[in-house]
């Protein structure tokens, strides 16, 4: 096998990683996780102190001598590092954003760690005890720098380095050499148990990231019409309803549009349905250019379109809706001598339902053909007479 190759599986299986396509979104996801298990460690880590730094206190002034003194400045450097980690985590609200100052609580707080214990675990070796705050703290860091195998290895690596020098010069030989075995077995269990998690983190994001996409494009295709790519009629249905009451809410004008293609029995009758559908599709082109962002345009079924023109009232929807006429009679020389037209009916929202504002737009096209076709039409508002409504 080629040596690059085997050398690429080598470093893939030691330092997993997710395809490059999702990179960016897999480091905002660890980003996120690790500002989240940074709060939790630096509230333990307040409280935990807190209580030593408390029954410290219980010695009275003798805390400050030269013996006591390094474990005074510990706790209470180890009080007040988690509490500025807190309130800076607060106020970005665990955005996963990766911000410099994200990116610099994210690795400090490990490395900050790493001192604690390395100074920890070589005081209490003095006096006899073994290495628990080095075994728990590793783990931590492990939790804490998620996505970064490599300076998460590379941190063990060091601290491990760093506290066998400091037992192997401070303490007897005897006492050191199972202690320096027992923080190598910790560093290696840490980095293997680091490199398996970080492999099934990320096969279960890619899984994951695969299932959102596919929802996505099940949900976009429920919604569209298979031959013109616009919207279905139940999506202009949902997003009618929605507009209306946003419009009522908040008195803002709202134009229905409904089209329909003149005669186009005719054109699938004489020229075919392949070339019925593509005038179908010329035509959803047409309307759409002249639709802004903020709008919906739909297919209805068959010749039909509906287009939802938010915050438009009457006259500026007359004047889109010639638009959009004029637009298709333009298709006429693409399709050579097919003449292709529209007519379109238009209906001002006046609070009604989507089913009656349907009806209303329904109208106005019924008066668009009888005229002529080719032409628009809109139901005008007809104002209530007091009288007839007592
Ligand atoms: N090519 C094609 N034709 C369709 C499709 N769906 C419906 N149709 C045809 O569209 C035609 C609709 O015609 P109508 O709207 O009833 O009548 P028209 O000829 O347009 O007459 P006016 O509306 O009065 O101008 C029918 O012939 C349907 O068979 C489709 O997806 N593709």
């Amino acid at each position: 096998m080629d040596t690059t190759k085997v050398y690429g599986l080598a470093m893939s299986r030691l330092f997993p990683k997710p395809k490059p396509a999702l990179k960016a979104e897999y480091e905002l996801h660890c980003n996120a996780n690790n500002l989240k298990y940074v709060m939790y460690f630096s509230l333990l880590a307040c409280v935990l102190f807190g209580l030593h730094l408390l029954h410290h206190f219980r010695l009275g002034l003798a805390v400050f001598n030269t013996e006591m003194m390094p474990y005074t400045l510990l706790y209470g450097f180890s009080i007040i590092y988690p509490a500025f980690n807190i309130l800076f985590l607060s106020k970005l609200k665990y955005l996963p954003a990766l911000t410099p100052v994200a990116t610099f609580i994210e690795v400090m707080f490990p490395v900050f760690m790493t001192c604690v214990a390395i100074f920890l675990s070589v005081l209490g070796a003095q006096v006899g005890l073994g290495l628990t705050p080095f075994a728990v703290i590793m783990i931590v860091i492990c939790f804490t720098l998620q996505g970064h195998l490599v300076l998460l290895s590379v941190i063990i690596t060091l601290a491990f380095c760093v506290l066998a020098t400091l037992l192997f010069i401070n303490i007897d030989i005897q006492i050191a050499s199972p202690l320096i075995a027992t923080g190598l077995t910790t560093s290696i269990i840490c980095i293997v148990l680091a490199n398996m998690t970080e492999a099934m983190r990320v096969k279960q994001f890619e899984a994951l990231s695969e299932l959102n996409s596919n929802n996505r494009q099940l949900k976009l295709l429920a919604q569209q019409d298979h031959l013109t790519g616009l919207l279905n009629r139940r999506a202009v249905d949902q997003i009618l309803t929605r507009e209306l009451a946003r419009s009522e809410r908040f008195d803002h004008p709202l134009c229905l549009l409904m089209i329909d293609i003149d005669n186009f029995k005719h054109i699938n009758d004489a020229y075919g349905h392949v070339l019925g559908d593509r005038v179908l599709v010329d035509v959803s082109e047409a309307i759409k250019l002249h639709v802004r962002d903020i709008d919906y345009v739909g297919r209805m079924g068959g010749d039909e379109f509906l287009v939802v023109l938010v915050e438009t009232g009457h006259n500026n929807g007359m004047q889109i809706a010639d638009r959009m006429r004029d637009e298709v009679s333009k298709l006429n020389r693409e399709h050579q001598d097919i003449a292709v037209t529209i007519s379109i009916g238009l209906g001002v929202s006046e609070k009604e339902s989507h089913i009656a504002l349907i009806e209303k737009a329904d109208k106005a096209l019924y008066m668009a053909k009888k005229a002529g076709k080719n032409k628009v039409r809109s139901v005008k508002v007809t104002p209530v007479k007091p009288a007839d409504n007592p």
